[in-house]
């Protein structure tokens, strides 16, 4: 019979609208699902990338500026202080007016940055300290530039947290590739000097300083040297996808002995330096505190370059570096300094609406208290115990699938039972944030000022920073969630062997009650069983069923399984990228999504035949002749239903570890047998190719 409910209906129409039936599944079935999309969407002005899955985020968003508008007599103080710190986001007048003031009065706590002041030498630079700035930097603005110190689990007892020294992480041209400066790269790099440049003159022009274009180009082309020295200096993502050779421990002392720092000849005081940051959190470190250095090379490569520079130059690169994030909460003329350069990396011609661009920053700052906002709204409870049972049959299907695999023996293979069994799983809210002492509790030491958005910004830097930095003498809380409620996401955390799914993604298209199963299973079954197979891909496998770097493999298995990984490296390194000039994706940094993908698909295409077993075939859905097999992979491509603007392709083929869309939805349906027997594929069709890829 057909099913005739309102889901059923409105999921068929969906399906339906969004496909291309004139298109042949066996061909290129990306297409089949999705030429209706492509056909009816144009990419908004304001959007890098547009598809479902962006369309779901930016719904999100429109519930978040309802619930952050609205005032509520008698609530909580932390949904106030929310609604707050949203309302100082938004108060553009006020903003306009105070043009670049805040920032400007700010610069002398970091020691001003040298470009845009006179007499830098004599006011700052005759007592600066690279220690002092990178510190300063750190502590109070969140900010890890040059030495990347921070205070994270340890990965070898993941109830504890330990100092870590790392690579500078966050370049400003996103990747090590970007400073080529060639090819895609050219325009990037233009707009971001430029972008350096007109910072220098609007704030100099403000200060009533004179301007003098070719020392200002001077400088920021030397500043724009030595980041290209930082880049060359760090080592690659593939040099960093082995956790176990990440992980070098050592005491703190022994930095100073053995990874020598020279700047404005003065040797870089580890010691100082950790003491500069920790102390204001009252907490001391000694010199045998044990720490983790991911990146001792970059340390030893970081001092040949750093000499080749002045203390003007370092300290011209570190403001900038922290300035050039400031400027979105400043007026319109400090913006527009941005334009060209976020145009240059994202293809946007004009930024998102304010209220849009204030709902997120409110949810990534405030995420227990907009997630209990957000829950109220718009998450119904049911959804609990279905995704419980879906995730209990996910989980069964992974465990049983292992007696499929030839090349893992029975020791590995019962160690990887025990991980999956001890997988724990967090759906929808943490009851955490329903209990609004808690909550208030959460941000006692925050207040914010309806007519200062830019300090609320710094107070919330600080904030956060000075919670990480104090967890160095606690214990890890593996009870607490990675992850605030709306957030159209889910996730894998390997030191808590969590997954995770918000409240955020626990809808249509993924997730419904009354939808199909064929279609949740298509869906959110696919997003469970990619999020448990993370605790088995490419990093995740490095740790063990709590959480630790503990290996659990057999050798043999281990090579078994890096050979057929590398199966999955080709596949997805063959694909060239038409929106990315045809740059082919980067097969080596893709590899763990690309294995939970294949391993998701797989356990939730089983888990929904074991369903059918015991429930018996489902009603068909109105205006569509395709069984519910056929329904189910039509529904887990039209997830990734969309495009991207060209530089946005750029970017994303360098940073992202998700392929893009269109290849994960044909990567892993090309590796999946059932696909092709559920649309009658024959062998010769370019969705089947000879040789298929398997790991999970
Ligand atoms: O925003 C982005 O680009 C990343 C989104 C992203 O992948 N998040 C993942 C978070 C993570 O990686 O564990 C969660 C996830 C979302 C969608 C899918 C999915 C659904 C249907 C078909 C295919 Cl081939 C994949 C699988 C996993
Ligand atoms: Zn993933």
């Amino acid at each position: 019979e057909i099913c005739t409910s309102a889901d059923c209906t409105q999921s068929a129409s969906r399906l339906i609208a969004n496909m291309d039936a004139s298109v042949e599944p066996c061909d290129n079935f990306y297409q089949y699902a999705c030429g209706g999309w492509m056909k009816k969407n144009i990419i908004p002005e304001t959007s890098s990338r547009y598809s479902t899955f962006d369309i779901l985020r930016d719904e999100l968003e429109v519930i978040l500026k309802g619930v952050l508008e609205k005032t509520v007599d008698g609530e909580g103080a932390a949904l106030t202080k929310a609604k707050t710190l949203y309302k100082s986001c938004t108060n553009e007048s006020l903003i306009e007016l105070r043009g670049g003031a805040p920032l400007l009065n700010m610069l002398s706590s970091v020691f001003e940055w040298p470009i845009a002041v006179d007499n830098w030498e004599t006011d700052y630079g005759s007592t600066w300290t690279l220690e002092d700035v990178l510190a300063k930097l750190n502590e109070k603005y969140g900010t890890q530039l040059l030495v990347n110190f921070f205070i994270s689990t340890d990965d070898r007892n993941s109830n504890s947290y330990i100092i870590h020294f790392d690579q500078q992480t966050n370049l400003g041209l996103l990747s090590r590739d970007f400073y080529s400066c060639t090819g895609p790269y050219a325009e990037a790099c233009r707009a971001y000097e430029q972008f350096m440049i007109d910072l220098a003159k609007l704030i100099r022009s403000d200060r009533g300083l004179a301007i003098n274009e070719t020392r200002i180009k001077d400088e920021v082309r030397r500043v724009m040297d030595l980041e290209t020295d930082i880049a060359n200096a760090t080592d690659t993502p593939e040099d960093r996808n082995n956790p176990v050779l990440l992980y070098n421990k050592m005491e703190l002392g022994d930095l100073n002995a053995n990874f020598t720092l020279e700047v404005d000849s003065k040797v870089f005081n580890w010691s100082y330096f950790t003491a500069k940051i920790m102390d204001t959190v009252n907490i001391s470190v000694p010199d045998t505190e044990k720490v983790i250095n991911y990146s001792p090379n970059y340390y030893r490569r970081l001092n040949l370059i750093i000499g080749k520079y002045t203390k003007r130059d370092l300290q011209n690169y570190l403001v900038w570096r922290f300035a050039m994030n400031m400027v979105i909460g400043l007026s319109r003329s400090y913006r527009d300094t941005r334009k060209a350069f976020r145009k240059a990396l994202s293809g946007t011609t004009s930024e998102a609406a304010v209220w849009r661009q204030c709902a997120i920053y409110v949810n990534n700052n405030m995420e227990n208290a907009v997630g209990r906002l957000y829950v109220k709204e718009a998450f119904s409870e049911k959804s609990k115990e279905l995704m419980d049972e879906m995730i209990k049959d996910i989980r069964e299907v992974f465990i049983s699938n292992l007696d499929d695999l030839s090349w893992m023996d029975a020791k590995t293979k019962r160690a990887a039972e025990e991980k999956a069994r001890a997988i724990r799983e967090r759906i929808g809210y943490s009851d955490n944030i329903t209990d609004d002492e808690y909550l208030n509790k959460e941000y006692k030491d925050l207040d914010y000022s309806a007519e200062e958005y830019f300090e609320n910004i710094l107070k919330n830097l600080e904030y956060v920073q000075k919670k990480r930095l104090r967890n160095l003498r606690v214990k890890v809380n593996k009870e607490e969630w990675v992850t605030g409620a709306a957030v159209v996401n889910a996730f894998y955390s390997s030191s808590k062997n969590q997954i995770v799914f918000p409240a955020g993604i626990l809808q249509p298209p993924f997730f419904s009650k009354g939808q199909a199963k064929s279609l949740n299973y298509g869906g959110i079954g696919m997003v469970i069983g990619h999020e448990i197979t993370h605790g088995f891909d490419d990093n995740g496998r490095n740790y063990d069923k709590d959480g630790d770097l503990k290996d659990w493999w057999t050798p043999e298995s281990t090579n078994r399984f890096l050979d057929l990984s590398k199966c999955i490296v080709n596949q997805y390194g063959n694909f060239s990228w038409d929106l990315a000039n045809g740059l082919h994706l980067n097969g080596n940094n893709t590899l763990g999504e690309n294995i939970a993908d294949n391993g998701g698909i797989r356990q939730a295409y089983q888990a929904y035949r074991n369903y059918v077993k015991v429930h018996g075939e489902e009603p068909s859905l109105p205006g569509i002749d395709l069984s519910h097999n056929q329904l189910f992979f039509l529904n887990f491509a039209q997830v990734w239903c969309g495009t991207h603007r060209p530089e946005q392709a750029v970017n994303s083929a360098k940073v992202d570890i998700h392929s893009p869309g269109i290849f994960r939805v044909l990567g892993s349906l090309q590796n999946f047998p059932e696909f092709a027997r559920a649309f009658n594929c024959n062998k010769s069709s370019p969705m089947v190719p000879d040789n298929i890829c398997r790991v999970w």
